[in-house]
C-alpha cells in the first residue's frame, strides 16, 4: 500500500470530489460512517464518548461521527473550544446537523475518567508548533488516564517529518483514513498513535495508482502476491542451499537461532559454518542442518567449495577478531556473487573497513539495528535526516538496508522504502535479529529476489512474533519462540 504525503492526500480528496463525483460534505459523511462503524464493532455502548472537536475538517469528522453514534445508541457529548464563525464550512454543516440532545461540554476540566475521548482536534491540516487553545487542551488530555481514540492522526502530529519537539495527543488507538501517514511509522512520534487501524474511505483508485510515492506499507495482499509456489515435481536441489557463517566462542546461540529460522524458509538445504567447539547446540537442536567446521573459536577460514551455496548469511554472534575480518575479506573475494545477508558483527567489520565495503557485491541485504546503522551511515538529528542517510548509503552500495525496529524499514537502492505492518515490542530481545538473518538467507537461497526476500522475511518474522506474543505474552516470549511460528 502506498503511503501518500498530507499534500497528496488533500489532492486525492480534491480529485475524488471532482471525478467520482461526490460533494466534500458527502465524502466526509462516508469517512465518518466508516469510523462510526469501526467504533460500533469494537467499543461497548456502556462507555460514554466525549468528542474533542477542532475547527477544521478533522473536527467535522468528529461531529459527524458523534451524530451517527448518538443515533446508534451511544452516550455522546462534544467539547468544541471554537466559535461557529471559525469553523470550516463542512465542520459548520456538521455542527448544524448535531442533534440538540447531545450534551455540549464547556469546561475540559469536567471530563470524567469514565469517558472515552474521541480526538478530532487536528488532522492532516496541522502546521508548525501548536497554538492555543489547542496546546493547553492537548497537554490537559495527555495528563488524564482516559482512553483516547484519534481520528486520522493523533492531534498535533504532522503527517511526515518535523515532530521532534511537537506536542501530540497520546492516543491508544488511531483510526487513520485510507493510508497510514509516514510519521506514524517513525520512532520520532509513532509512539503517540497506539494501535493503528487503517480505514478505507474510497478515495479515487486511479489517482492513487498514478501518484508517485517512495513510501509503502507492507500488506498481506502484497505478501501473497510475491510468494513463490512450491512445485509438486521438485527435490531439495530445486530450492537452493543456504550457508550461514555464524557463532564464535560462547555465541553458539546466535548461530543456532539463525539455523533454525533458515530451516523454516522453504530452502532445500542449510549449512552452518561454526567453530568446531561450538557445534553441539546445532547438532542437538537442528539435525536437519549440515555443518562446516572452523578450527578456531571464531570464523577464521572460508568454507570449501562456495559454488554450491545459493545464498550466504554472515554475522550473527561472529565476534570481531582481526582474523575474522580477514576471513570475511577472503569470503567476498572467493564468493560467486551469491546474494548475501550481512548482520551484526559483520556489519561492524564492514563499517570499520573501507576495503570490505569496496568488495561487497551489489544487491546484498544489510540488517542493522539503530546502533549498527549509526556506525554505517553516521549520526542523524531527526527522522528525515536518518531516512536520507539510509537512502544515500543504499544507493551508494547498490544494496538493500533493513533498518530494524518498530515498523522495520526496508530501503531499496532506488530509494523506495517499505514499512512493516507486523511485529511487537516483545521481539525487542536478544536473538530476534539472528532469526531474521537466518530466515532471509533461507528465502534468498529458496529463489526470492533480494527485495522480495527482505520484504517477505521482515513481514513473516513480525507475524511469527505476533503469534508468539499471543501464545506466551509480550513480556515472556523470546526469540526462539519466533522460530516456532515461522
Ligand atoms: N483526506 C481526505 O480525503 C479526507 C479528510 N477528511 C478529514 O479532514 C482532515 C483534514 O482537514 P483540514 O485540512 O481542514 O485540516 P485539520 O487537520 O482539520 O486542521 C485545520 C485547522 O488546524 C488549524 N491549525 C493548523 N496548524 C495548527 C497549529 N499548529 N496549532 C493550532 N491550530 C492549527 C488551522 O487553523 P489556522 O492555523 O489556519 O487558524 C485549521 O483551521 C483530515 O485529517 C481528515 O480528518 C475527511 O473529512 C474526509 C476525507
Ligand atoms: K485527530
Amino acid at each position: 500500500m502506498k503511503i501518500l504525503t498530507g499534500t497528496q492526500i488533500k489532492e486525492a480528496d480534491r480529485y475524488t470530489i471532482e471525478h467520482e463525483p461526490i460533494s466534500s460534505i458527502d465524502l466526509m459523511e462516508r469517512a465518518s460512517n466508516t469510523i462510526a462503524e469501526w467504533i460500533c464493532n469494537n467499543i461497548s455502548k456502556a462507555s460514554p464518548l466525549l468528542f474533542l472537536i477542532g475547527k477544521g475538517n478533522n473536527g467535522g469528522d468528529g461531529l459527524a461521527v458523534a451524530r451517527i453514534l448518538f443515533h446508534a445508541g451511544y452516550d455522546c457529548s462534544v467539547y468544541l473550544p471554537f466559535e461557529k464563525e471559525q469553523l470550516t464550512s463542512e465542520c459548520a454543516v456538521n455542527l448544524e446537523r448535531l442533534p440538540s440532545y447531545i450534551e455540549r461540554v464547556t469546561d475540559i476540566k469536567r471530563i470524567s475518567n469514565k469517558h472515552i475521548l474521541i480526538d478530532s482536534l487536528l488532522g492532516t491540516g496541522v502546521k508548525g508548533t501548536l497554538k492555543e487553545p489547542l496546546l493547553s487542551i492537548i497537554k490537559k488530555v495527555n495528563s488524564l488516564s482516559n482512553e483516547v481514540i484519534s481520528i486520522d492522526l493523533p492531534s498535533g502530529m504532522m503527517s511526515e517529518f518535523g515532530n521532534t519537539d511537537q506536542t501530540v495527543i497520546k492516543a491508544d488507538i488511531t483510526l487513520t483514513l485510507e493510508f497510514p501517514k509516514l510519521a506514524m511509522l517513525l520512532p520520532e512520534a509513532g509512539e503517540y498513535c497506539g494501535e493503528i487501524i487503517t480505514l478505507p474511505i474510497g478515495l479515487n483508485r486511479e489517482y492513487i495508482e498514478h501518484t508517485p510515492s517512495l513510501y509503502h506499507y507492507i500488506t498481506l495482499d502484497y505478501i501473497q502476491s510475491i510468494r513463490l509456489k512450491r512445485e509438486k515435481f521438485s527435490h531439495k536441489g530445486t530450492y537452493g542451499h543456504a550457508l550461514l557463517i555464524c557463532g564464535s566462542k560462547g555465541m553458539a546461540g546466535a548461530a543456532t537461532l539463525a539455523t533454525g529460522a533458515a530451516l523454516r524458509s522453504g530452502c532445500g538445504l542449510v549449512t552452518t559454518h561454526i567453530p568446531y567447539n561450538e557445534r553441539f547446540a546445532i547438532q542437538a537442536n537442528y539435525p536437519s542442518a549440515m555443518m562446516s567446521l572452523d578450527d578456531e573459536d571464531y570464523f577464521s577460514s572460508v568454507p570449501k567449495d562456495l559454488s554450491k551455496y545459493s545464498a550466504i548469511g554472515i554475522g550473527c554472534g561472529l565476534g570481531q577478531e582481526h582474523q575474522t575480518g580477514e576471513a570475511f575479506k577472503e569470503l567476498l573475494a572467493a564468493s560467486y556473487k551469491q546474494p548475501f545477508v550481512i548482520d551484526a558483527d559483520a556489519l561492524n567489520i564492514l563499517a570499520d573497513n573501507y576495503h570490505i565495503k569496496q568488495r561487497i557485491p551489489e544487491n546484498i541485504i544489510l540488517t542493522p539495528h539503530p546502533g549498527e546503522l549509526k556506525r554505517l551511515v553516521g549520526e542523524w538529528h531527526n527522522e528525515e535526516e536518518k531516512i536520507n542517510l539510509v537512502k544515500r548509503y543504499a544507493a551508494d552500495i547498490k544494496s538493500i538496508i533493513i533498518v530494524k525496529g518498530a515498523h522495520t524499514m526496508i530501503c531499496l537502492p532506488d530509494g523506495n522504502c517499505y514499512f512493516n505492518s507486523t511485529g511487537n515490542s516483545g521481539m525487542a530481545k536478544g536473538g530476534s535479529g539472528d532469526v531474521l538473518t537466518g530466515y532471509i538467507t533461507g528465502l534468498l537461497a529458496r529463489g526470492y529476489s533480494s527485495a522480495h526476500a527482505a520484504i517477505l522475511g521482515v513481514y513473516v518474522h513480525g507475524l511469527a512474533g505476533d503469534k508468539a506474543a499471543a501464545r506466551w505474552g509480550i513480556e515472556s516470549m523470546n526469540s526462539k519462540d519466533i522460530i516456532d511460528f515461522l
